[in-house]
């Protein structure tokens, strides 16, 4: 067993509070947004998901890393996250087919991990306190020093981070030969979405989070796609306008997550900053529309105003999450659009909501069909 005798290092919250644990790598201080994940399996996918960036993350399964990571289990180019806090970190992993160890990806990407931190007693923390800023540190003495920077952390609240992770450039996805082509706004793209969309025949063309109505449309798309992504929605200006003009055309748009948030605000309907959001593999949903529960993959800290959209003659909430009611699906009454607060991909996650995919191809081909 490699890393015996491991050094001291700390969780230091923004309210003075302190955890113990040890370093899992290298020395230094990672600062962040505190949140936790309850999924049992699918770290590798959390890590990378672009939707973190800027969080710290801490995982409620006591072990992690004992299956390693796999290059085909990113769901973006690196790890996103800005430090992990974990219970029992494994260095050593035992599946066949994985790369390399947690340790070594970590690493790889230069990113901070503590470990043996009372994660029970830390989720309880913040589930009462609600998420804030911390630090992860090696800097154990200097406490003080730690306290003045971490006071400089910009709140998450209010924060743009969605063009920190988008691409720079527009890319392709998938069969040039599709069927059907797609123009997705990348506010933080899961790749596990392109995927999918490329699995029901789809051509993707990946815009970046600046790019306008008109660039997004020269190619002549058959549907608009708003991706997940990490920060606040609010600030997101250039995406609720382009949003704006698909919506006023009546194209066919699926929003996933933060493009649930910014098809809501398109629509006049306010975002706000949850206590401490949803994140895990076994939110419960209800779809409104067929009475069926679905058990979904979540990761959001902001959230849909419920009133404001039951108020809106425009929208209608098609789906409700069964732990707290909040807005968890909409769709626009007279116009081909529709969005959810969840992950449909589940890339970690059940594959309960996978048909959304679908519903969005059904839309686009009955665009098709009215527009002959
Ligand atoms: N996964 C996402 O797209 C998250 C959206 C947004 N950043 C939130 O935390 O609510």
């Amino acid at each position: 067993m490699k890393y015996q005798s491991r050094k001291k290092a700390i969780l230091l919250l923004a309210d003075g509070t302190i955890f113990n644990g040890k370093a899992v790598g290298r020395d230094g201080n990672a600062f962040g947004e505190v949140c936790f994940n309850t999924g049992m399996t699918g770290y590798q996918e959390i890590f990378t998901d672009p939707s973190y960036f800027g969080q710290l993350m801490v995982t409620t399964n006591a072990h992690i890393g004992n299956y390693g990571t796999f290059e085909e289990e990113m769901e973006s180019d690196s790890v996103k996250i800005a430090g992990l806090i974990v219970k029992n970190f494994s260095y050593d992993y035992s599946r066949e087919n994985a790369d390399q160890s947690l340790q070594e990806f970590l690493d790889k990407y230069g990113v901070l991990a503590i470990s043996d931190v009372d994660t029970r007693a830390l989720v309880s923390y913040i589930r009462d306190h609600g998420a804030m800023n911390a630090v992860i540190s090696t800097d154990v003495e200097n406490i003080e020093g730690l306290k003045a920077q971490l006071a400089e952390v910009p709140n998450m609240d209010g924060l743009e981070l969605a063009s920190k992770v988008s691409t720079t450039e527009p890319y392709f996805y998938g069969d040039p030969n599709a069927e059907f082509k797609i123009s997705a706004m990348d506010l933080g793209i899961k790749k596990n979405i392109l995927r999918n969309l490329a699995k029901r025949d789809a051509y993707i063309k990946v815009f970046p989070h600046s790019a306008t109505f008109e660039e997004m449309s020269a190619w002549e798309p058959d549907g608009y796609f708003l991706s997940n992504g990490p920060g606040d929605p609010d600030p997101l200006t250039n995406a609720i306008e382009v949003t704006k003009e698909i919506i006023k055309r009546d194209l066919p748009l699926f929003g996933i997550c933060l493009g649930h948030q910014v098809i809501a605000l398109a629509n006049g309907i306010a975002t706000y900053k949850m206590h401490h959001g949803h994140r895990g593999i076994n939110h419960p949903v209800k779809n409104l529309l067929t009475g069926k529960g679905e058990i979904t993959s979540q990761n959001h800290g902001f959230s849909v105003d419920r009133e404001q959209t039951e108020s809106n003659p425009e929208v209608e909430i098609t789906h409700v999450h069964l732990n707290d009611h909040t807005v968890a699906g909409l769709r626009m009454v007279n116009k081909n659009c529709f969005s959810v607060q969840y992950h449909p991909e589940a890339g970690p996650g059940p594959n309960d909501a996978t048909y959304l995919f679908d519903q969005f191809i059904e839309n686009i081909k009955k665009r098709e069909y009215v527009n002959k």
